[in-house]
């Protein structure tokens, strides 16, 4: 029987897209907070979420400083200069008395006394006496001016960032306690070639290179990545040791999720005795993809997202199910859609009768020079990611739409 995403159980695009989230966080409860969470270096966090609150273990600055090089001053001038600090040399003054300077460099602390530090610029020499006009308070940080010790800098969720990891740095941490779900993928297919050039009949897998950086924009880590043959036994066997051995929670099998003799993710996903929440969804391209709930008396248990095989299908498909399960797993928001924003609708996006239709689009300025246009880029059939590789983001037209603007599902840049 020829299935189609008008199938009465395909469910639609948006609903499928919040019950990913919702399985997503529901997995990560039934792990629970402290088996997903670990620490690690500041360098390798990019893109995890904070598992715990970044708190301030010092003040910043953690005592006076200068914040421009010049002198450090006590009361009215002209005053005498007693000598020169650098920062993180030995202080050789640690006191002003009024009338008198300290020669100083930025982020060196200043001595007790210092009521400002008065730039070289500013700075006129008579003889030994240095006079200038400055304001008192001008240009020194304060011991905690920036942060406190024990605020709440950050809270946990947050997607770590360069920004985020130096701000750690600055306060003094090593590493971060990050969340960043473990995920297994099983990419399937006995025509399937992971390295080198297909030959006839064979085709290249781009799923593979693919899952891992959308799952780790999602704020998880691919950690088991396996190829399988067309064989009903093998991929449930894999899928049971990537749940054992793996104790992921998210796994995706990328192929074998439609109705063809070797489409065998569903026969093998119930012979686990696996829930399947959802079995097709209304868009194209992608709808035959598949969201389970796979239970094992040993292990936690995993959500399981079946992907397409053609390529942009599974794309389409992978930020409707993986990527809201994976981000709601690691306490992230979506980063599909953040930001949320709609843009005028090019009139070469036509909507379908009974399907989402995910669009390849870039965004260009219209020709007022006025709201940004989502216009199609070509070359976005089901097999192909030449669209994808080249657009902003996927356009989302709801069925029979007529509206004059699109929503818009970033694709990860
Ligand atoms: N009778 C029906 N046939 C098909 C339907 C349907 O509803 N009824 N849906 C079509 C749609 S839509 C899609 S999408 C595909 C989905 O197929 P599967 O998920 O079962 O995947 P396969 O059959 O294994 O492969 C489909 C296609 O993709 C190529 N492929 C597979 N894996 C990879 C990979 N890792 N990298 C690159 N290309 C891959 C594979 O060689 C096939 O050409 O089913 C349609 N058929
Ligand atoms: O999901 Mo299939 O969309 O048309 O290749």
């Amino acid at each position: 029987m020829m299935m189609s995403a008008s199938d009465s159980h395909s469910l639609a695009w948006a609903a499928a897209r919040s019950t990913a989230r919702e399985l997503g966080a529901t997995v990560a409860q039934e792990h629970g907070d402290q088996k997903l969470a670990h620490t690690v270096a500041l360098a390798q966090a990019h893109g995890a979420a904070l598992a715990t609150d970044l708190v301030a273990t010092s003040d910043v600055p953690t005592v006076d400083t200068a914040a421009m090089d010049g002198y450090a001053v006590c009361g009215a001038g002209p005053w005498t200069v007693l000598g020169r600090t650098l920062a993180g040399a030995a202080p050789t003054v640690t006191a002003l008395a009024p009338g008198q300077a300290l020669e100083i460099a930025t982020g060196a602390p200043v001595p007790h006394g210092t009521e400002s530090v008065l730039p070289y610029e500013q700075a006129e020499h008579a003889g030994d006496d240095l006079s200038g006009n400055i304001a008192p308070g001008r240009h020194v940080r304060r011991r905690g001016e920036d942060i406190t010790v024990g605020q709440i800098v950050l809270p946990a969720g947050t997607q770590v960032t360069p920004s985020v990891s130096g701000l750690a740095a600055s306060l003094g941490y090593d590493g971060l306690e990050v969340r960043r779900p473990p995920v297994c993928l099983l990419v399937t297919g006995d025509e399937v070639r992971t390295s080198g050039q297909p030959g006839p009949g064979e085709v290249r897998d781009a799923i593979g290179p693919v899952v891992p950086g959308l799952v780790g924009w999602a704020g998880g880590t691919v950690t088991w990545q396996q190829h399988l043959g067309d064989d009903d036994a093998e991929l449930g066997r894999a899928l049971a040791r990537a749940q054992a051995e793996t104790a992921a929670p998210v796994i995706v099998v990328g192929g074998a999720s439609s109705a063809g003799p070797a489409d065998h993710l569903r026969s093998a996903l119930q012979k686990l005795g696996a829930d399947i929440v959802v079995d097709g969804v209304a868009c194209r391209p992608g709808h035959p993809q598949l969201l389970a709930w796979l239970t094992s008396p040993l292990s936690p248990p995993s959500v399981v997202v079946g992907l397409p095989g053609n390529p942009y299908a599974a794309l389409g498909a992978a930020l409707t199910l993986l990527v809201p399960a994976v981000a709601a797993c690691a306490n992230r928001v979506d980063p599909t859609r953040s930001p949320a924003l709609s843009c005028v609708r090019s009139t070469e996006i036509r909507a379908h009768d009974r399907d989402t239709r995910l669009v390849a689009v870039r965004l260009r300025a219209d020709e007022a020079g006025q709201a940004p246009v989502a216009a199609p880029v070509g070359h976005d059939r089901p097999a192909s990611l030449w669209g994808t590789a080249s657009a902003d983001a996927l356009a989302v037209v709801p069925p029979r739409s007529s509206h004059s603007t699109v929503d818009l599902l970033w694709l990860p840049r």
